[in-house]
């Protein structure tokens, strides 16, 4: 089992500092989501995971290595001259090992092809690809080395309802297989109460909750979060679904 912990971590850009004291301890198997207003601090906090940036406090990783983490971000800029499966295979073969393919590595390219439905785009060229099939593809070029820590940012922010639904299916799939910690930085708490077991809240730069998704995303807390009053209800099939009533009465955030 794969285990991630934020020990009151810290990070600053020059003098200005940014994120205050994060804490965690998330467990690989699931999807945990990270919300938070804009500016918040979730990018800032997967660069500091991802050691692109230093700070205090200490990231440790239990059952895998800094070199099993990948970090998507948000814009991937897909400006390479590849067809969407020349692409795949170079980011299997990022870690190095020469560039001959084993039969396994293809098996793995092929899986995550299947795995993500963009077998029919494989022989496109990425600059001709749509915004939602260009996030597809980078999601899909994040996991193809079965990478044991996730750190998505913002992964379906451009794609149709019915696909976001398909991508979160599948990583919460990729998740429970290989017993990965997947984190996932998200705008749509609808999607989060349905997909995200754990929830991270982040405001300001500091953690304010960290638990099951339900008992963070209280009304409360989303009053806290982005000045919102709502209120989460159960939908037809019974899961889970966040009510917004419109902004909240200044005094009561
Ligand atoms: N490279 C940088 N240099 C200086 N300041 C930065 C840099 N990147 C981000 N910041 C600042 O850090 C703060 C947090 O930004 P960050 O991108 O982490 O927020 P976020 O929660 O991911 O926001 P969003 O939801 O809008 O993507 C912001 O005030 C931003 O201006």
């Amino acid at each position: 089992m794969v285990s991630l912990t934020l020990d009151k971590v810290g990070a600053r850009y020059g003098r200005r500092q940014i994120l205050f004291e994060a804490s965690a301890h998330l467990q690989g198997g699931m999807l945990t989501a990270l919300v938070g207003a804009n500016a918040a601090g979730k990018s800032t906090l997967f660069r500091r995971i991802a050691g692109h940036l230093r700070g205090a406090g200490a990231v440790r990783l239990e059952g895998a290595h800094t070199h099993d983490l990948r970090y998507m971000p948000q814009d991937t800029g897909m400006t390479a001259a590849l067809t969407v499966y020349e692409s795949i295979i170079l980011s299997l073969k990022q870690g190095g090992g020469g560039w001959r393919l084993s039969t396994q590595e293809l098996r793995a390219v092929d899986e995550t092809v299947h795995r993500f439905n963009i077998t029919h785009l494989v022989d496109q060229q990425l600059s001709e690809l749509s915004g939602g099939q260009r996030q597809v593809v980078s999601i899909a070029q994040t996991l193809v080395s079965r990478p044991k820590v996730v750190l998505m940012d913002e992964p379906t922010s451009a794609l149709d309802l019915n696909r976001q639904y398909e991508v979160l299916e599948s990583l919460r799939a990729y998740a429970e297989e290989t017993q990965a910690v997947l984190i996932l930085a998200m705008h749509d708490l609808n999607q989060v109460m349905r997909c995200c077991s754990a929830t991270i809240a982040l405001a300001e730069g500091r953690t304010l909750a960290f638990g099951p998704t339900l008992d963070v995303l209280t009304p409360s807390l989303i009053r806290r979060l982005y000045g919102i009053e709502s209120r989460v209800e159960r939908c037809s099939r019974g899961n889970p679904i966040m009510i917004v009533d419109g902004p909240a009465a200044q005094e009561a955030i």
